[in-house]
């Protein structure tokens, strides 16, 4: 488990990290979201124990981390830009991480770059982008570390390569202890993959909350209600956080439980009604609300 306390750090003027304190459990996919500059790198560069801490405390597994060889053999941190040895291919660089950690598996380092289609007798300076991405996150995940810290991993991947990785990474989270951080300043790269979501805003944590948690307790409708009355009805009775309406088509996010707002949909006399997956955003924007905030201003 990962535990902050009080964590800070600042560069000369600017605080970086301000004061987080957060819990991380064991086996989950932890989320960091937040707009550039919103300290993510620097709190996972803490995490990592690549920098000190100015105040407060990191612990994981009930170690603390800067400076501890044997717990920092627990942690692969796969930075915005990767560091590859000059001119090494796939290859030489999991052999190369092997003689660092243990429980490299380099049986699967051949395995799944097969199945990304990836050679790993290339330079990787000779490979795109992406495709540097996809070689930098399997060495990550193949390294065998309980921990694994990345950031904005998913952010070059193209949407077939970001749908492969997460299953890759729900998979090692299912077969071993297994717990990774990604940190993005795109919501929608952490949609579908994350346990656990928190939002970072100027150093300081704005809300840490678990997906089905926040799901259970906010949901989307779409509906049709010819009746302009029971319409109005409709806006009053439901805790309404987001409505639009196009053509006769209502679209409705609303606080509170599944089959209670059903209920007072369907007393309405719907032509039609159903309910739709919420994205990560639109929870987003109706937690930050709550909080005071307008995710909409932090996001766009
Ligand atoms: N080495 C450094 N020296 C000075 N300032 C720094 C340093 N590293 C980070 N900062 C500043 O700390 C703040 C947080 O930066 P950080 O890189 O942690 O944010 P981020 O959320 O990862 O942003 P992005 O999404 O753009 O990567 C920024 O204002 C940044 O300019």
């Amino acid at each position: 488990m990962i535990k902050t306390e009080h964590l800070s750090k600042a560069f000369g003027e600017i605080q970086a990290v301000d004061n987080i304190g957060i819990e991380i459990t064991d086996n989950s996919i932890f989320g960091l979201a937040g707009t550039n500059g919103a300290g993510k790198s620097t709190f996972l560069r803490l995490l990592s124990g690549v920098l000190k801490p100015d105040q407060g405390s990191i612990l994981i597994d009930e170690k603390s981390v800067y400076e501890q060889e044997e717990i920092k053999r627990e942690i692969f941190f796969l930075p915005d830009s990767a560091y590859f040895i000059p001119n090494a291919t796939g290859k030489s660089m999991a052999d190369w991480y092997s003689a660092y950690y243990p429980k490299f598996d380099k049986k699967r380092f051949d395995e799944l770059s097969k199945r990304l289609d990836l050679d790993t007798k290339r330079k990787i300076h000779t490979l795109s982008k992406g495709m540097k991405r996809q070689v930098s996150m399997l060495l990550g995940i193949c390294a065998g570390t309980k921990y694994l810290f990345c950031d904005e991993t998913f952010d070059g991947l193209d949407p077939v390569m970001r749908q492969a990785a997460k299953s890759i990474l729900a998979y090692e989270v299912t077969e071993r202890e297994f717990t990774p951080v990604i940190a993005s300043h795109n919501l929608r790269e952490l949609e579908d993959i994350c346990d656990h979501v928190g939002l970072l805003h100027k150093g300081g944590v704005l809300l840490s909350r678990e997906v089905e948690d926040m799901k259970l307790h906010i949901h989307k409708i779409q509906c049709v209600i010819q009746n302009p009355v029971l319409e109005e009805e409709l806006l009053r009775e439901l805790d309404v956080v987001q409505h639009e309406k196009r053509l006769s088509l209502m679209t409705l996010v609303v606080r509170g439980e599944k089959d209670k707002i059903m209920e007072i949909v369907e007393s309405k006399f719907p032509v039609f009604a159903e309910m739709i997956p919420l994205t990560l955003e639109e929870i987003f924007i109706s937690e930050t609300e709550v909080a005071g905030y307008d995710i909409k201003d932090l996001f766009y």
